[in-house]
């Protein structure tokens, strides 16, 4: 029998009695591991072999996990320091503690997964320690350890170690998991009858050289047929992320809807993120998104009227029968700088005229850009997330032409079951929040909050006109776009590398 000069080698190392991998095959053949493979499925459709698949996990200990194997986990070594100082009877002031430990830039990681793992609290400086605890048996820095000992050595030992323990190491980046889909290959009686009966190479040539096209050897010779089923090693090019990607998305679609986009800082005075709303310096409305505030020079650029008219639509009101808050404003907590936790901020600044002069009606502006919130980290929030802000002004708005661009926008998106409950803000009257329905769950997930601002919003920007304005998350559409039910997979360090890899993009 005649075959290809790769098929005979890799059928004379295949053995009747032996599984061998296709890594086994390639040492021994002394060919490419996918010219093996591609080998073998030619003789597995031949019928002279068989081709078997296993799917194998194998566990690698990084860097940052080598360190700790050797130190000790950081919140292993802060338990330790916590109970010989006395923790497990009295709390305990940290700073000693943190001290004793020695954890050097460690010391968020150890706080987190001391709570985590139930070594104990900390709470107003102190620490206390659980004393039921074994410190030496500590899950995750036993499997840690059986791998840095395994390493090499027994590739069988990953499975020994707990499960969870190892999900956690890979969380945390100690751990590299790679998981690798193994082909063995063994003779089958038709291939072993072959082999007895003799194969030779056959003379087929596997590509056409330059030397071949000049001489016209190329009309003679027989050419190895291509198999387009072989498994070919996977690449991956890089690839603008999903977000990302929604993000321009939506940019475009505001701009077919007549919109211009604004743009502004990050890091703004709370006069534009929050004085020129009319939230009151002393509400509680004005730190519910627990905004960061940041320890940096106040802002001089605000204009001296505009401030002036937003200090007094907050002390009088504006109108005739205006009421103001009647309670303090202050020139300082104005100029005070925080990170944006809205980008109603930017909208401020446009519709006072301040980033591009005074606009007539009617006028269009939005903006996708990122907004930054203390939050509790959950599947729907983040510290940081993408607001799709945008505003309407016109003469004669009402709150049917707000709920009309919502329905034309989300349309482009595939959402067409929109849900407006009311809401309060202290800016907008009347409010609505936006929801919609998660494909996979078909639970109500709030995607929006919007309204039609307020005369003491308005007047003191000088616009006469109405302005219906919004603000939508991105990753709340991308959630109801895509199914995702976890924000933290698709934003932020924590996120699935797979998933996003495997997502096909919708247009
Ligand atoms: N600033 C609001 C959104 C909003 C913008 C403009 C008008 C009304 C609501 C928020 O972050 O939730």
């Amino acid at each position: 029998m005649q075959l290809p000069e790769s098929q005979v080698a890799v059928l004379e190392a295949a053995s009747a009695t032996e599984a061998k991998t296709i890594e086994q095959m390639s040492e021994e053949t002394g060919l490419k591991p996918e010219t093996v493979t591609g080998a073998a499925f030619d003789l597995e459709d031949a019928g002279l072999i068989a081709v078997s698949t296993t799917e194998t996990v194998s566990y690698d200990v990084t860097d940052e996990g080598e360190t700790y194997a050797e130190a000790g986990l950081p919140e292993v070594r802060l338990y330790r320091a916590a109970l010989s100082a006395g923790a497990a009877d009295a709390p305990v002031s940290m700073g000693a503690v943190i001290g004793d430990a020695d954890l050097g830039d460690a010391v968020d990681i150890a706080l987190a997964n001391y709570a985590r793992k139930g070594y104990g609290g900390v709470d107003s400086g102190e620490i206390t320690a659980d004393p039921a605890l074994d410190p030496g048996a500590d899950a995750e820095a036993v499997a840690l350890e059986s791998l840095v000992e395994a390493d090499g050595a027994d590739a069988d030992a990953d499975a020994d170690a707990d499960d969870d323990a190892l999900d956690q190491l890979v969380r945390r980046g100690l751990v590299e998991r790679t998981e690798r889909t193994v082909r063995s290959v063994t003779l089958t009686d038709e291939g072993v009858t072959a082999l007895m009966e003799g194969v030779e190479p056959a003379e087929t040539v596997d590509r056409l050289t330059p030397e071949m096209l000049a001489s016209g050897e190329w009309r003679d010779v027989e050419f190895t047929a291509y198999n387009v089923e072989a498994d070919a090693p996977e690449t991956r090019g890089g690839k603008v992320h999903i977000l990302r990607q929604t993000a321009e998305r939506v940019k475009d679609t505001l701009v077919g809807m007549g919109f211009r986009e604004m743009d502004g800082p990050h890091a703004d005075s709370e006069f534009w993120i929050n004085d020129c709303l009319f939230m009151p310096q002393d509400h509680p409305a004005r730190t519910h998104w627990d905004q960061f505030a940041l320890d940096v020079p106040p802002m001089e650029d605000i204009p001296d009227d505009l401030l002036n008219r937003v200090r007094s639509a907050h002390l009088e009101g504006v109108g005739e029968d205006g009421q103001g808050y009647h309670s303090p404003w202050t020139e300082e907590v104005a100029r005070g700088v925080d990170l944006r936790g809205h980008t109603t901020s930017l909208s401020m600044r446009y519709l006072s005229g301040h980033e591009i002069g005074e606009l007539e009606p009617p006028e269009r502006f939005f903006s996708v850009e990122k907004v930054y919130r203390n939050d509790t980290l959950d599947p729907t929030h983040l510290l940081e997330f993408f607001q799709i802000e945008g505003w309407v002004m016109a003469d004669d708005l009402s709150v049917r032409d707000l709920m009309g661009t919502f329905e034309e926008f989300y349309e482009q998106f595939g959402i067409t079951d929109l849900q407006f409950k009311p809401h309060y803000n202290p800016y907008t009257e009347p409010s609505f929040e936006l929801f919609g329905t998660h494909p996979e769950t078909g639970e109500l997930i709030e995607i929006g909050n919007s309204g039609m601002f307020r005369e003491e919003v308005l007047r003191p920007l000088g616009v006469e006109c109405d302005v219906m304005a919004w603000g939508l998350a991105l990753e709340r559409l991308l959630m109801l776009m895509y199914g995702f039910d976890d924000i933290r997979d698709v934003h932020g360090t924590l996120c699935d590398l797979d998933l996003l890899r495997n997502t096909e993009v919708l247009h």
